[in-house]
């Protein structure tokens, strides 16, 4: 064939020099093509070869203020890369044709699962097609289902519990401040993995404990992260060195905590229907109870990756959005009166003192844990449904601070997207709810401003498109744990708030990490605290005693 094509175009005798100088002409004429396809496209600069990588690293540290200042000039735009492209929208039209109407040439692709699947195996985060279908199919039939959710409310309001009494513990200790986002994330860890497994790990102490499953789960999740910037972490996997070895050895003690629970559950579970009383609540009792007639159930190793997958999904997103939205309301106190008073009036002629200065008298801290307790065992979902001020300031905080502020999809083929914006195969392509959040031509020129005011229309919660607001992504792939997510959200603030006055440290400088979710930095999110003074409560309403 090669002799063939020399022969037509009469290539023999052309030499060596010449072929060489051909080929290297060649290759320097594609790159400069490149380069010049990529200046000719909205973005940062583009040089030959290494594309836009040395303005992406040097903003790698604050990438979410560098893509929104580009989004300022172009609602789409590229950053070229060595071999592939990373698209990014904030364009509603956009964004429905990638998640929605195309959404099959846009899935987890072959790059990130590559990284990620030693932790968290062929879960729906890492999978396609068939096996995504199978996991979220598997979800959807439990996390729904009224017997789930009775079982997940109660878990939350355990939770707002255990860290009301671990605040109380600490205000007895003489301690002033907390760093809240710690509790955050000590609590959401908690809930998701009782509700994944019905296994309560007990973080939330004011001893502050390690626990060894969740010190693994973090490392292994940074651990597999780290990959993307290692070039040489399949050989080191391979030899068991360096990273890769510190990551097997959390790998281990995660998978021999886990297999352990699910061998226990199966025989627990083995002769139960989902007829009987006493039938538990959590996801994998669930699973392993109305999917037994499912052969893939059958494998420890899928089960695995679902509760793997289901904690992970459950976890820093709500510690983010929790600690955001106390952020938000510390730095405006009109919101937190707002919320207060929408408290007060939703709880008003509910069974509990709620108005009393419970636990300032004579029965001391315990009468306030029963006060706090009875209180927070009120909050039902009709109760919480009725909260449309708090729906809307965690909504409004979510919008700013959204738990996943890039949400990255790979393209399987190439494609042109609705405004012309062409993809190619293995293209990363990203809608950025962070920047989505920011936007004037889509929030109006007070797009900054935290107001969640601008949810409600006559006190009412006023949902927006999943295209405008796609802080739980869109389409098939959207997020399968938004209601789960306010449930435990509100519960969380409605007895913190109502129990509990916070306020900022003041001087402290607070900027979110970069990871792939939207947690805070190091330092995290410092606040004094001390019981609320009810009599301020009693005046903002002129509540009733009881
Ligand atoms: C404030 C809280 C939350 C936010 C902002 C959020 C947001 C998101 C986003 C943006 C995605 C798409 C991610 C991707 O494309 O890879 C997603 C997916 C998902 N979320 Fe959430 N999430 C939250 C809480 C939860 C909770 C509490 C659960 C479960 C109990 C959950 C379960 C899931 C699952 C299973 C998926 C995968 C859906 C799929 O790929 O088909 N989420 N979430």
């Amino acid at each position: 064939m090669i002799m063939r094509v020399f022969f037509i175009f009469n290539l023999e005798g052309f030499g060596v020099i010449n072929w060489l100088n051909a080929v290297v002409g060649l290759l320097v004429w594609l790159c400069f093509y490149r380069f010049w396809q990529n200046q000719s496209s909205p973005g940062p600069k583009a040089w030959p070869i290494f594309g836009s990588m040395f303005e992406l690293v040097a903003n790698v540290n604050q990438l979410h203020d560098w893509l929104l200042k580009y989004f300022e000039q172009y609602d789409t735009f590229r950053v070229p890369t060595f071999g592939r492209s990373y698209i990014y929208t904030v364009d509603p039209v956009n964004v429905e044709y990638i998640f929605r109407k195309n959404w099959k040439n846009y899935g987890k692709g072959r790059l990130i699962p590559s990284q990620l699947s030693d932790l968290y195996g062929r879960g729906i985060f890492t999978a396609d097609g068939e096996q995504w279908e199978w996991h979220r199919k598997l979800l959807q039939r439990q996390l729904f289902s009224s017997i789930y959710r009775k079982y997940n409310l109660d878990i939350y309001i355990g939770a707002g519990n255990r860290v009301s009494s671990m605040l109380i513990q600490l205000a007895l200790k003489g301690t002033k401040e907390i760093e809240m986002q710690d509790i955050f994330r000590r609590m959401a860890f908690d809930s998701i993995f009782q509700n994944v497994c019905g296994v309560e790990l007990e973080s939330l102490s004011s001893s502050f404990p390690k626990i060894g499953f969740v010190e693994a789960f973090e490392n292994a999740e940074i651990l597999s992260m780290q990959r993307a910037v290692d070039p040489f972490w399949k050989l080191k996997r391979l030899f068991v060195l360096g990273s890769e070895a510190i990551l097997k050895e959390n790998l281990s003690l995660l998978d021999e905590f886990v297999y352990k629970i699910i061998k226990k559950r199966r025989s627990e579970v083995k002769d139960q229907n989902d007829s009987q009383q006493d039938v538990r609540g959590d996801l994998l009792s669930r699973i392993l109870i109305l999917s037994k007639d499912d052969p893939k159930v059958d494998s420890d190793k899928n089960i695995r990756d679902v509760i793997m997958n289901t904690i992970e999904a459950g976890r820093s997103t709500i510690a983010n959005a929790l600690s955001w939205t106390f952020f938000m309301i510390c730095n405006h106190p009109h919101v937190e009166t707002k919320i207060l008073q929408e408290l007060s009036k939703v709880m008003e002629g509910k069974e509990v003192c709620i108005c009393k200065p419970c636990g300032q008298g004579t029965n001391g801290n315990e009468s306030l844990m029963n006060n706090i307790s009875t209180y927070a065992n009120l909050l039902r979902h009709d109760t919480l449904c009725e909260m449309h001020y708090l729906h809307a300031t965690l909504t409004e905080s979510l919008r700013l601070y959204p738990s996943v502020p890039v949400d990255a999809r790979e393209a399987l083929s190439k494609d042109k997207l609705p405004d012309g914006t062409r993809v190619k195969k293995g293209d990363f392509v990203s809608l950025v709810p962070y920047s989505m959040g920011r936007m004037k031509f889509l929030w109006g020129p007070d797009a900054a401003e935290f107001k969640p005011e601008r949810w409600l229309k006559d006190g009412l919660f006023q949902p927006e498109s999943s295209c405008k607001f796609s802080v739980f992504s869109v389409g098939p792939r959207k997020c399968l744990g938004k209601d789960a997510a306010y449930v435990q959200m509100k519960v969380i603030v409605a007895i913190l708030l109502w129990f509990f006055e916070f306020k900022l440290v003041a001087g402290q400088k607070v900027s979110y990490r970069i990871a792939p979710t939207l947690p805070m930095s190091e330092n995290g999110l410092l606040l004094k605290f001390e019981l609320r003074n009810w009599q301020n409560i009693l005046e903002l309403n002129g509540c009733a005693t009881k």
